[in-house]
C-alpha cells in the first residue's frame, strides 16, 4: 500500500472500521461482487443453481440434502455462466480496476469460493486461456509501452515508498544488474515462450501521455497464517512480518519488489513465484492452492516535462510520484473435511485456510454491521494475516472487487450456500471511493525547484548550469558586442561556479540527511529487534517449558519401558507355562486315546467271550430243559398209562393207603414215580369244571396282562405252603405252581406247573405234576 503525500486529501485512518461519519464525508463505493459458474464436469451431473437473469441466480436445495428444502435467490453485479470466456470476465471485472490503476488509484481483486470452484483458473488461467493476471500485465504494457520511465530511475525504498535515483545510482544499478545477470536468472534472459501468455492487445485508451511509468511486481503468499515472499531468492523461504508505514498502510516488510519493463519479465517472475507456491493434491482438486497468494502490481507515474543536459527526462518539482497498486488475490478454497477426507498436513492446511477465510467473513460482517447500526465496533483485522494485509482496502484505500467462483454441482450445495451468504454480506459493505495516491518518499527529497530554471537539487536531475557557448566571437571592431558576449560568458561562468559550489556542498547535506535516515532506519530496526527479542524470550520460555515437559515425559517413558519389559518377561514365563501345560494335555490326550482303544478292544473281547458263554449256557439250559421235559413227558406217559382206561380202574377197587403196609405191598407205580408213600391204587378225579385249584404263587407276581391265563374257575391262592392242611384240603383237587423268572435274554418267562393233588394213605396228599405251561413275553421293540 502506498503512502499518501501531503497533497493528498487526508483520510482519517482508524484502527477500527471506517466510521459512518468518514463514509458520509467521502464518496462511497460498495464492494463489487461478481459470480462465475464453473462448467459442470459431466453433462449428466445435476446442478443446484438456476440462472434467473444475468444478475440473479437461485440456489435450490437438492432432494438428497438434509437441509429444509428451499430456494435462495442471490443478486450479483454480473453472473458469468460456464460458457463465459476469460476475456469476458477480464473486461467486466478487471478492466475498470486497471483503468483506475493507470489513473493512480488502488484496487483489490480477489476470488473466493469452495475448493476446485475455479478461482485459480479465473485469476491465472493457463497459457491457452490466460486469466485476469496475465491479461492485466499485457494490458498495462500495451498501454504504457511508449511512456515507460528509464529503468532504475524509480526504486522501491523497501519501506513501502519509492525514491528517485541519481544518474550515478541508476548507472550503478545497471552495472550491478549486468554483473548479476550471469548469476540471477530472473532478468535479461531469453524469454521462454512456453511460460508466456497470449497477448490480446487490449489497451487502456486514455492513459496520460504526459507521464512516464514504472511498473513493479511483488508476489506473496500466506501459508498457515505466515507471510512468505515468493520472489525471495534465498534458498529457504523466510517468514515475513507485516508492518505499518508512516501513513498506517500495511505492507510486507523487506518484500522483494522488482521493476519490470515488459510483460514477459513480469510473467517470468510470476512463474518463479508460482513454483514456490504451496499446492496440494486433494480429492476435490488435483492442483489445489494450499495458501492465499497475493500478486501485487504497482505502477509509479510522474510527469515528464523537460530533459537535462544528458538528455534525461526531468522530474519537475511540483509533480510528485503518483503510485497505485493492484492486488490480485487468489484465496485458497474453503474445504469441508468430511468431503475432502484430508488428513495430516493437508488437514492442518485446510483448518488454517478455513480459519483465515472465517476471519475475512467476520471482518466484513463487522464492517457491515457498523455501517448499518452506525456503531464503531473494532474490526478484528488482526485475527489473521490475510485480513491485516488487506485491511487498508476495506478502509477506503481502493476499489474492491470480488469474484465468487461456484461449482454448481449439487454436491457443492451446502458449501455454496455459505459462499452465497458471504457474497450477500460483502456486496453491501461500503468503502470510501478510492483516491489517486502520491508517493511520500521516506529517504529522499524529490526535486525542489531552485531559482534557476532546469536546475534541480535532486541528484537525479542535477546540471552544472546553463550550457557554455560553443564559441565566443570577439569582434574588436565592435567592442560593445564583445563586451556583451563576455558579460554573458561571465554570468554563465558565475552560475556554473555557484552550481559547482552547491554541488560540492551537497554531499555534506546529503550525508546529514542520509545520517538522519539511517538513524530513523536504525530506530525502526531497533524496535524490530526489540520485538524479535521479546518474541525470542517468549519462544525460549516456551522451549524451556517444553524441555521440562520433555524431561518429565522421558522419565515417564523410561518407567513405561521398564514396566513394559517386566510385563514382557511375565508374558514370556506365562507363555512357557502354557506351553508346558499344552504339552501335558497333549500327552494325556494321547494316553487317553490309547487307553480308550485298549478298553474298547478288551470290551469287544469280553463281549465276544460273554456271548459265547451265554450261548453255551443257553444251550446247556435248553438241553437240561429238554431233558426235564422229556422226563415230564415220560412221567405223563406213565401216568396216562397207569390211570387209563377207566374200566380197568373200576375193576380194581380203590385201595386206601395204609401206612402200616410194607413197602413191598405198595403199588409199583408209586414207587416208580418216587412217591414211596403214594398208595398203589388211586382214583383219578374228574377233570370236569368242578375242580378246585390250589394256586401257589409268589408274593408279588409280575402281572401278565395277557389273555393267555391258565383257566382255573375255582381256586385258592397261596403264596407259601406253611402247613399240611394247605394241601390236604379234600376240596382241592388240582395244584398249580406259578414261577416267574427272567430268561437269558432278559424277557419275562412264566411257567405254570400243574398237577393233581392225590391223597396219600397216611392222610396226607401228594401232587403229581402232569403239565407245564410256559408263557413267554417278548417286547416287540426289543432288539434280538
Ligand atoms: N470456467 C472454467 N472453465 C473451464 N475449466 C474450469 C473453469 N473453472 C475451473 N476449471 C477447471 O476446474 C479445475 C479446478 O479449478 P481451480 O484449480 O481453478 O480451482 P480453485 O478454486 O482454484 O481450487 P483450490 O481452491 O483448491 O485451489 C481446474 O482443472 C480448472 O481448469
Amino acid at each position: 500500500m502506498n503512502p499518501v503525500s501531503k497533497f493528498t486529501p487526508k483520510i482519517r485512518r482508524e484502527k477500527t472500521a471506517l466510521s459512518n461519519s468518514d463514509l458520509s464525508k467521502k464518496k462511497q463505493d460498495t464492494v463489487q461482487v461478481f459470480c462465475r459458474l464453473r462448467p459442470l464436469n459431466d453433462d449428466e451431473e445435476s446442478s443446484c443453481i438456476k440462472l434467473l437473469s444475468p444478475t440473479v441466480l437461485s440456489l435450490t436445495t437438492p432432494a438428497q440434502s438434509r437441509a429444509i428444502r428451499k430456494e435462495i435467490q442471490c443478486t450479483f453485479k454480473h453472473i458469468f455462466t460456464g460458457y463465459a470466456s476469460q476475456n469476458e470476465v477480464f473486461e467486466h471485472v478487471a478492466y475498470p480496476l486497471l483503468d483506475n490503476l493507470l489513473k493512480g488509484k488502488n484496487g483489490l481483486l480477489f476470488t473466493y469460493g469452495v475448493t476446485g470452484s475455479g478461482k485459480t483458473y479465473t485469476l491465472t488461467g493457463n497459457h491457452a486461456n490466460p486469466g485476469i493476471m496475465p491479461k492485466c500485465i499485457h494490458t498495462i504494457f500495451n498501454s504504457i509501452s511508449e511512456f515507460q520511465a528509464p529503468k532504475y530511475v524509480i526504486k522501491p525504498d523497501r519501506m513501502n515508498g519509492f525514491e528517485i535515483q541519481s544518474d550515478g545510482e541508476v548507472a550503478q544499478d545497471k552495472w550491478n544488474e549486468l554483473k548479476s545477470t550471469s548469476k540471477t536468472p530472473l532478468r535479461n534472459k531469453k524469454v521462454n515462450k512456453d511460460k508466456t501468455y497470449i497477448n490480446d492487445g487490449i489497451k487502456i485508451i486514455d492513459v496520460n501521455q504526459n507521464n512516464l511509468y514504472s511498473v513493479f511486481v511483488s508476489y506473496n503468499e500466506i501459508y498457515n497464517n505466515i507471510v512468505y515472499d515468493l520472489l525471495d531468492e534465498s534458498k529457504t523461504l523466510e517468514s515475513k512480518i507485516l508492518r505499518e508505514d508512516s501513513q498506517k498502510n500495511m505492507y510486507v516488510n523487506g518484500v522483494v519488489e522488482t521493476e519490470v519493463k515488459s510483460a514477459e519479465e513480469a510473467f517470468e517472475l510470476f512463474n518463479i513465484g508460482q513454483k514456490r507456491k504451496r499446492m496440494g493434491n486433494t480429492i476435490l482438486n488435483s492442483v489445489s492452492s494450499r495458501s492465499h497468494s497475493i500478486f501485487n502490481i504497482r505502477v509509479v507515474q510522474f510527469q515528464q516535462v523537460a530533459h537535462n543536459d544528458e538528455g534525461h527526462q526531468m522530474i519537475p518539482d511540483t509533480n510528485l510520484l503518483k503510485v497505485a497498486q493492484l492486488s490480485l488475490v487468489d484465496l485458497a478454497g474453503s474445504e469441508r473435511t468430511n468431503r475432502t477426507k484430508n488428513t495430516g498436513q493437508l488437514l492442518k492446511e485446510a483448518s488454517q485456510i478455513n480459519k483465515s477465510l472465517m476471519s475475512l467473513r467476520t471482518c466484513l460482517e463487522v464492517l457491515r454491521k457498523n455501517q448499518m447500526t452506525n456503531s464503531n465496533e473494532p474490526v478484528p483485522y488482526r485475527d489473521s494475516k490475510l485480513t491485516l494485509l488487506l485491511k487498508n482496502f476495506f478502509e477506503g484505500e481502493g476499489s474492491v472487487a470480488m469474484i465468487v467462483c461456484v461449482n454448481p454441482s449439487v454436491e457443492d450445495f451446502e458449501e455454496n450456500l455459505q459462499v452465497m451468504n458471504f457474497a450477500e454480506t460483502t456486496k453491501n459493505v461500503q468503502i470510501a471511493a478510492s483516491e489517486s495516491r502520491y508517493n511520500t518518499p521516506h529517504k529522499k527529497t524529490i526535486c525542489k525547484r531552485t531559482a534557476t530554471p532546469n536546475v534541480c537539487k535532486s541528484k537525479g536531475s542535477f546540471t552544472f548550469g546553463p550550457k557554455l557557448p560553443k564559441d565566443i566571437k570577439i569582434n574588436f571592431s565592435n567592442p560593445e558586442e564583445s563586451q556583451i558576449a563576455l558579460e554573458n560568458l561571465a554570468s554563465i561562468l558565475k552560475i556554473r561556479i555557484q552550481k559547482t559550489r552547491d554541488f560540492s556542498e551537497q554531499p555534506e547535506n546529503n550525508f546529514r540527511k542520509r545520517l538522519i535516515e539511517v538513524e530513523k532506519e536504525n530506530i525502526l530496526i531497533n524496535s524490530d529487534i526489540k520485538s524479535v527479542k521479546t518474541q525470542l524470550r517468549k519462544e525460549k520460555l516456551k522451549s524451556t517449558n517444553v524441555e521440562a515437559k520433555l524431561g518429565d515425559m522421558e522419565v515417564y517413558n523410561r518407567d513405561l519401558i521398564g514396566k513394559n519389559k517386566e510385563l514382557q518377561n511375565e508374558i514370556m514365563s506365562l507363555r512357557n507355562i502354557i506351553a508346558e501345560k499344552d504339552l501335558k494335555i497333549n500327552k494325556n490326550i494321547v494316553e487317553k486315546e490309547k487307553t480308550e482303544q485298549k478298553m474298547a478292544l478288551r470290551a469287544e473281547k469280553m463281549t465276544h467271550e460273554l456271548d459265547a458263554k451265554l450261548r453255551r449256557q443257553r444251550e446247556h439250559l435248553q438241553a437240561a430243559m429238554k431233558a426235564k421235559e422229556n422226563k415230564i413227558q415220560k412221567v405223563r406217559e406213565i401216568l396216562d398209562k397207569e390211570l387209563t382206561p377207566p374200566d380197568i380202574e373200576e375193576k380194581e377197587p380203590l385201595q386206601e393207603y395204609d401206612p402200616q403196609q410194607t413197602p413191598k405191598q405198595q403199588p409199583q407205580q408209586a414207587r416208580r414215580n418216587g412217591a414211596a408213600t403214594t398208595p398203589a391204587v388211586r382214583r383219578r378225579r374228574s377233570r370236569s369244571a368242578g375242580d378246585v385249584w390250589l394256586e401257589h404263587n409268589s408274593v408279588k407276581p409280575v402281572p401278565l396282562g395277557t389273555v393267555l391265563q391258565p383257566s382255573m374257575k375255582k381256586r385258592k391262592s397261596v403264596t407259601k405252603l406253611s402247613k399240611a392242611s394247605d394241601i390236604t384240603n379234600p376240596k382241592q383237587s388240582k395244584y398249580c405252581l406259578i414261577a416267574q423268572e427272567q430268561d437269558l435274554e432278559g424277557e419275562l418267562e412264566t411257567k405254570v406247573y400243574k398237577g393233581d393233588i392225590l391223597p396219600t394213605c397216611g392222610g396226607g396228599a401228594q401232587v403229581i405234576f402232569n403239565d407245564v405251561e410256559k408263557l413267554r413275553q417278548e417286547s416287540p421293540t426289543a432288539t434280538k
